[in-house]
């Protein structure tokens, strides 16, 4: 008997939509018919040539919309089934990986908010490494991860006890609502808000003033010119087993060499990870990519090892909820335009050409 399935698609029927994205597109192929006609029979013309160019890149645009956008389906995952007792040992190793570049453009505490995400996720703490890639070399962020990891080992707990779903404690305590309201749950809940308001204020003095006598190592570096510096801020011993590893990495750097700035990042964290902990699967999220939901790596497992499923996927990109956006989103961050706006701006650009 094959095990119950971890994962599967359910199609979205959208039999109008399909139809009215097939229609624009081919109105935008007739479009792009008439203005070629014009073009080879007429003497040449400036503003239809450059409206040619325009509407060819449009047309294009649309046809790979047109593709991505042709059979899409609700990926429904079934984490809860690995968790079960007899398949807990199916759950295979995964590294995650945090780039962060620039302590002053990416506030530390983001991201050590990021890693308390993942230190506190639901998943085996013996299968999971967190690596946190510094490019900005910064002796505040190693600092500051060094003091996460003590809260992190109240935090997790904490969240593991009560099933709370967002484990960055920014967002937790951004929200006044309470999912426990027993004098019991108040009370754990005050000691936490409280040891992070002290972590918040360690990292906040940090910053203020900074003295590395503490850290030799990150004395006289110049973040774009410096030695590797690997450090293990926390090793999960099998004893404990409260969190996983985490581990500091900040590449090696040469005037004279091109970093390849985000990539060069990934590349040194597999090096580095190949050889320590070596799991079959990376989770790379960037510094300000907090895990929302407790059980999202598990859920993104599933699809790999379903029993039925599994030899088809590759690769699983999480979908990207926005935080802290601008209410109306002027630099079009949120891609509104591209989901929802576009199909109906085109609608109207026809009827103006109609016209
Ligand atoms: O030299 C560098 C430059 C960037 N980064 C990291 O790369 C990530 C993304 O860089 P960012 O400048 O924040 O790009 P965004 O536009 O915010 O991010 C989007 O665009 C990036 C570039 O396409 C993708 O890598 C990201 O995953 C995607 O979220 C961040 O974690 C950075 O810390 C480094 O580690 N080293
Ligand atoms: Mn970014």
């Amino acid at each position: 008997m094959t095990a119950a399935p971890l994962f599967q698609r359910v199609a979205i029927k959208r039999t109008i939509d399909k139809l009215l994205d097939a229609t624009i597109f081919l109105l935008l192929l007739s479009l792009l018919g008439y203005r070629l006609h014009f073009l080879a029979t007429n003497p040449f013309n400036f503003l239809h040539f450059t409206a040619f160019l325009c509407e060819s890149s449009f047309a294009f645009t649309s046809f790979l919309l047109l593709v991505i956008k042709s059979n899409p389906f609700h990926c429904i995952t079934y984490p809860h089934r690995l968790l079960e007792r007899n398949r807990v040992q199916e759950i295979p190793a995964v590294d995650v990986f945090v780039t962060t570049a620039d302590a002053s453009l990416e506030p530390v505490i983001i991201t050590v908010n990021t890693v308390l995400s993942i230190l506190a996720v639901d998943y085996p703490v013996d299968k999971l490494s967190c690596y946190v890639s510094d490019d900005g070399c910064s002796p505040i962020t190693f600092y500051s991860l060094r003091e996460a990891v003590k809260f992190a080992k109240i935090w997790a707990p904490f969240c593991k006890k009560y099933g709370i779903r967002v484990r960055a404690p920014f967002q937790y305590f951004a929200d006044s609502s309470r999912a426990d309201e027993s004098k019991e749950f108040q009370h754990h809940w005050n000691i936490i808000k409280g040891e992070y308001e002290t972590l918040c204020r360690k990292i906040e003095e940090a910053e203020e003033a900074w003295d590395s006598r503490d850290l030799p190592f990150f004395s006289g570096t110049d973040s774009k010119n410096h030695d590797p510096i690997i450090k293990i801020i926390w090793e999960n011993k099998e004893y404990e087993n409260v969190l996983p590893h985490l581990i500091y990495v900040s590449r090696e750097k040469r005037l004279k060499h091109s970093h390849h700035y985000k990539a060069g990042a990934l590349n040194v964290l597999a090096r580095v990870s190949g050889l320590m902990t070596n799991a079959p699967y990376i989770l790379n999220v960037d510094c300000d990519m907090f895990v929302n939901e407790s059980t999202a790596i598990l859920q993104g497992i599933c699809p790999f090892i379903d029993p039925i499923n599994d030899k088809e996927v590759a690769y699983v990109q999480f979908p990207q909820r926005f935080y802290d956006g601008l209410k109306d989103d002027l630099y079009g961050n949120q891609l509104i335009v591209d989901m929802e706006v576009r199909k109906f701006s085109l609608a109207l650009l026809f009827i103006y050409y109609c016209y």
